[in-house]
């Protein structure tokens, strides 16, 4: 060991110039990680990327935080925990570097800074991991394109079919909801296109290009609807893994977000909502730092949102934050007018999807769809329309064929055949009692002949899955956990 300050300090140059050949950048950054020094290779420094980040000159970057020059460095975590990274692979510019950090300590042992190195021509026995490692990340920026090419809203108001007044008044509002960047609320029964109209409200607005992320209320069980809307930090319990999970705010970053079945949120939720929305920053689950988001909410309830405030079942100033800019979507029963478009457009789309020739409506045909009330709106239309295809033969789509199709086509038989204490429409019960009881009766019979399964019967009944789901919950029909 030398003894004497001129031996130490000799043994340190040569120690500094066998560093300095290994390595191909060299960085020391201060205890509020700002630039102090480099050495003169300039991995970092070139002049090529110098310019691209807006520097006049490789000096200019000295007192700039590191991040300015550095974009994914992580020196910031050194100073902050005081850990080193003896390893790490990072890219920069064109370049895959191999980064080891250090934290530097004063002689109390004080974090004062951080140093780096970066090898790069020295990289060549470990070509192998480097070339794996820029493989994997070129295919996870594919994965990453492709995910974000997915969450692009599919349809535009032109997929909004119909020339009713109501729904050219529905159009109207969506296109004007595309201009304005207030919260939409979006009322209607189900199946009345809410999804459809909020991804049309995303793409004709000028976020487009961005995200549209969708979260059903109903669907998530309560005690996963926090993590799921805003996110989980690493650790945050046993399970959560060591990768943060971004939330449907993260998600939806810059874009859209669509809330829909948001009259099911539970109160302490909606609290948590309601301070996202005024403070634009979620908490993620298990952190205590928050993260700033910019979205545009959609919201949508096939539930009477204005008298569940009056119950006190919703809040109200979470009420009056997403009901700047409501849209009724009106029932199909109210624009019998566009039955005929939805009909021939459901017609043409089941022909295609089965390989079979396209059938026409009779005029009788439609007459007899005209006649129905349509409860489960334009999902209900699809869906018999894809009944006839299945069921029945022809060129044509006739009334006959709607015979065992519609559930009104000869209600006393129906209802005789699956309960006959319901046929006892004798004016002794309350009407609503009655149709409960039919509804109840009418889903047992649906799941009975999908053997249970939820997502056929929801199909057989014109019902969405979560529709449904909330239908057995208030008939108190046992849903199995595994569903
Ligand atoms: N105006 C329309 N033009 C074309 N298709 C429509 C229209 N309205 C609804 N649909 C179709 O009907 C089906 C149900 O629509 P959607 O899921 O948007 O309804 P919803 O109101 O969100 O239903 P729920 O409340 O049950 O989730 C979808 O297949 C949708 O494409």
């Amino acid at each position: 060991m030398p003894t004497d300050r001129a031996e130490q300090f000799a043994a340190a140059r040569t120690l500094m110039v066998m560093i300095d050949e290994m390595i191909d950048g060299a960085l020391l950054v201060d205890k509020d990680v700002r630039i102090v020094w480099s050495n003169d290779k300039h991995v970092w420094f070139n002049d090529k990327l110098m310019a691209q980040l807006g520097f006049q000159s490789p000096a200019d970057a000295i007192g700039q935080p590191v991040e300015r020059v550095i974009p994914h460095s992580r020196m910031r975590e050194v100073v902050e925990t005081g850990r080193s990274m003896p390893l790490d692979i990072m890219r920069y510019g064109e370049h895959t570097l191999l980064v080891s950090r250090l934290p530097l300590r004063d002689e109390q042992g004080e974090v004062i800074g951080a140093l780096a190195f970066a090898l790069k021509h020295s990289l060549t026995y470990l070509r192998p991991i480097a070339d794996r490692f820029n493989k994997l990340q070129s295919r996870l920026n594919r994965v990453e394109q492709e995910l974000a090419a997915s969450r692009a809203s599919k349809y535009t108001v032109e997929n909004l079919i119909g020339f009713s007044p109501a729904m050219l008044e529905v159009k109207r509002l969506v296109r004007r909801a595309g201009q304005i960047r207030s919260a939409v609320l979006l009322l209607g029964e189900t199946g009345t296109g809410k999804e459809l109209v909020a991804q049309s409200i995303h793409a004709g607005s000028d976020r487009a290009h961005r995200p549209f992320v969708g979260v059903n209320t109903a669907a998530i069980p309560e005690n996963l609807l926090e993590a799921e809307f805003f996110g989980v930090a690493p650790g945050a319990y046993t399970g959560a893994g060591r990768q943060p999970r971004p939330g449907k705010f993260q998600l939806a970053d810059g874009g859209t977000l669509f809330l829909d079945e948001i009259g099911d949120m539970p109160l302490p939720l909606q609290a948590k909502l309601l301070r996202a929305l005024q403070e634009r920053e979620v908490e993620p689950l298990g952190s205590n730092k928050v993260v700033k988001v910019d979205v545009r909410i959609v919201a949508a309830t096939s539930r009477p949102l204005a008298e569940m405030v009056r119950s006190g079942a919703f809040r109200p100033d979470l009420y009056y934050r997403l009901n700047v800019f409501p849209i009724q979507l009106p029932a199909l029963r109210d624009r019998r007018d566009d039955l005929e478009i939805l009909a021939s457009l459901f017609s043409e789309r089941v022909a295609l999807s089965l390989d079979q020739p396209m059938r026409d409506l009779t005029p009788p045909a439609l007459d007899r769809l005209r006649r129905h009330d349509w409860p489960g709106n334009v999902r209900e239309l699809a869906n018999v329309v894809e009944q006839v295809y299945v069921r029945t033969e022809g060129d044509r789509i006739t009334a006959e064929d709607f015979a065992d199709i519609l559930p009104g086509a000869a209600p006393d038989a129906h209802l005789g055949r699956s309960n006959p204490s319901i046929a006892v429409a004798d004016g002794k019960r309350p009407l609503a009692v009655a149709m409960d009881d039919l509804e109840r009766s009418l889903i047992l019979e649906a799941l009975a002949g999908c053997r249970g399964n939820k997502l056929e019967a929801a199909r057989s009944l014109g019902l969405s899955r979560t529709n449904l789901y909330a239908k057995l919950r208030k008939h108190g029909i046992p849903v199995q956990p595994d569903d």
